[in-house]
């Protein structure tokens, strides 16, 4: 058979990977696909000392790549919104299946990407974008597909666990770690995009809408980053039998669906409570199967490489099949009339964190407050006087009760005189196994 020709946009961390597994791989692929999978052009800026194209067609213009017509599967590997996305509707214009790991621009633009290939016929394959080298968008577009999904929750950026995970094994500062996590090649452009949580509701907006059959809601996803999080806190939800996690978590409600990416605390002996470092995990739980977990690098370049490949060789399998059967990799049949849930309608447990002045009485004011709005407290500690202010932290965790309860309870809460500051309120999950 002829082989698969590939054109690669973007020669960074996972660029360069790509060619390298590429090449290092090329028979064991081969052997797999029944055809082999050549690199017919590379479009780069400049070259990456990380891999060798010696011999390689390179071209400064990456839309040589999307109008070469030598090239089947166009690979998006430049990150950000404008140039990808125009290079993107160049490849589909010309008939060209593509292949991206920018979750940012399918989570954002993927509604009319994914019109315009379906249009075309082509597929638009993205497993490289959400939880890296993980085939978490293949599990439920495959393994799953029997089932109806009822809820799913990942950690899904491994920047942020990276810098949770340093924080709390080692005291380093949030600051160095990230920095670390940059050289590392796990940061996006802009490390904001991890740290507040963006990069997170990228993926989780992609997959809610695989698991659901649901439009991308991005501008709809609740998003909250890990930096405000202090290692005072961690220290106390550990005390507690908790562990700080980043999640992003979707689930079917009766009235809509959940959508919504914050710290968390999941109980210590939780399975999720020990994925660390770079390590992402997604829990889905469907009618059928029950819960399934999946589990592996988040970030890296050959690990985000090897989702990178795979796709390519699903593209490759389909590439001289009818376009029905093209259909279902690329797009999702999408029903628009299942609402995403604002922050204030979901229900879950509560972690309030409160400094108080130590005076008698002030734990009674604290308790009648959650109690006349119906919150049950699950435990609760006092911790020393820290800072020479006279002032105590007290700490709660709560049953499940509305967000927007809460919302009302913590309002009046730090209206108390005996409260100092804003009261700390982080979300707790007991993922029910
Ligand atoms: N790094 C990871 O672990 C990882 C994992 C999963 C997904 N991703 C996604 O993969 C994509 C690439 O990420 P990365 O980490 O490899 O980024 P990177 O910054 O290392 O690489 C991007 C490369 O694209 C090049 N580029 C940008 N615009 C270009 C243009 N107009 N013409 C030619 N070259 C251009 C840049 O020079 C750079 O070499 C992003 O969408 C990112 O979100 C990254
Ligand atoms: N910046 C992302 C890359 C992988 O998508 C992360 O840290 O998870
Ligand atoms: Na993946």
């Amino acid at each position: 058979m002829k082989p698969v020709r590939v054109g690669i946009c973007g020669l960074g961390t996972v660029g360069s990977g790509t060619v390298n597994v590429l090449v290092r791989n090329r028979e064991e692929i081969a052997r797999r696909l029944g055809r082999s999978v050549e690199i017919e052009q590379i479009g780069a800026r400049r070259d990456n000392p990380a891999c060798d194209t010696t011999g390689m067609n390179v071209t400064r213009d990456i839309f040589d790549v999307a109008n070469n017509p030598d090239v089947d599967v166009l690979v998006e590997l430049i990150g950000g919104y404008d140039t990808a996305k125009q290079l993107v509707l160049t490849a589909i214009a010309n008939g060209k299946h593509v292949v991206t790991a920018n979750k940012a621009l399918i989570a954002e633009h993927g509604n009319e990407i994914f019109a315009a290939a379906r249009e075309q016929g082509v597929i638009v394959a993205y497993e490289a974008g959400v939880a890296g080298g993980i085939p978490a968008i293949k599990a439920l577009r495959e393994g799953l597909s029997a089932n109806k999904i009822q809820w799913l929750a990942g950690i899904i950026n491994g920047t942020g666990n990276f810098i949770l995970t340093e924080m709390r094994d080692k005291g380093s500062p949030f600051a160095d770690v990230l920095k670390q996590a940059q050289e590392l090649g796990y940061a996006e452009a802009d490390p904001t995009f991890d740290v507040e949580g963006i990069d997170a509701a990228h993926k989780l907006t992609i997959l809610a809408s695989n698991a659901f059959g649901i439009p991308l809601h991005f501008d709809k996803a609740y998003t909250e980053g890990i930096s405000a999080i202090t290692p005072r806190d961690i220290q106390y939800a550990t005390e507690l039998g908790y562990r700080m996690k980043h999640l992003g978590i979707a689930r079917r409600r009766g009235d809509g669906v959940e959508l919504r990416v914050h710290p968390t605390l999941v109980p210590a002996k939780h399975l999720l409570a020990s994925v660390d470092g770079v390590m992402n995990a997604v829990l889905m739980e469907g009618d059928a199967v029950g819960q399934t977990l999946y589990y592996g690098p988040g970030a890296g370049s050959d690990a985000t490489a090897s989702a990178v490949i795979a796709d390519i060789l699903d593209v490759a399998r389909l590439l001289d099949a009818p376009t029905a059967a093209v259909a279902p990799l690329g797009f999702v049949e999408s029903d628009q009339q299942i609402p995403v849930l604002p922050i204030d309608k979901i229900h879950c447990s509560y972690y309030l964190r409160l400094h108080v002045s130590d005076q008698p009485g002030v734990l009674t004011r604290v308790t009648e407050i959650l109690s006349h709005n119906g919150i049950n407290i699950d435990a609760l500690m006092q911790k020393e006087v820290r800072e020479g202010d006279g002032c105590a932290d007290i700490v709660i965790l709560t049953h499940e009760t509305l967000e927007a309860i809460m919302d009302t309870a913590i309002i009046e809460l730090e209206q108390l005189a005996d409260v100092t500051g804003s009261i700390i309120r982080i979300r707790v999950d007991h993922l029910e196994m």
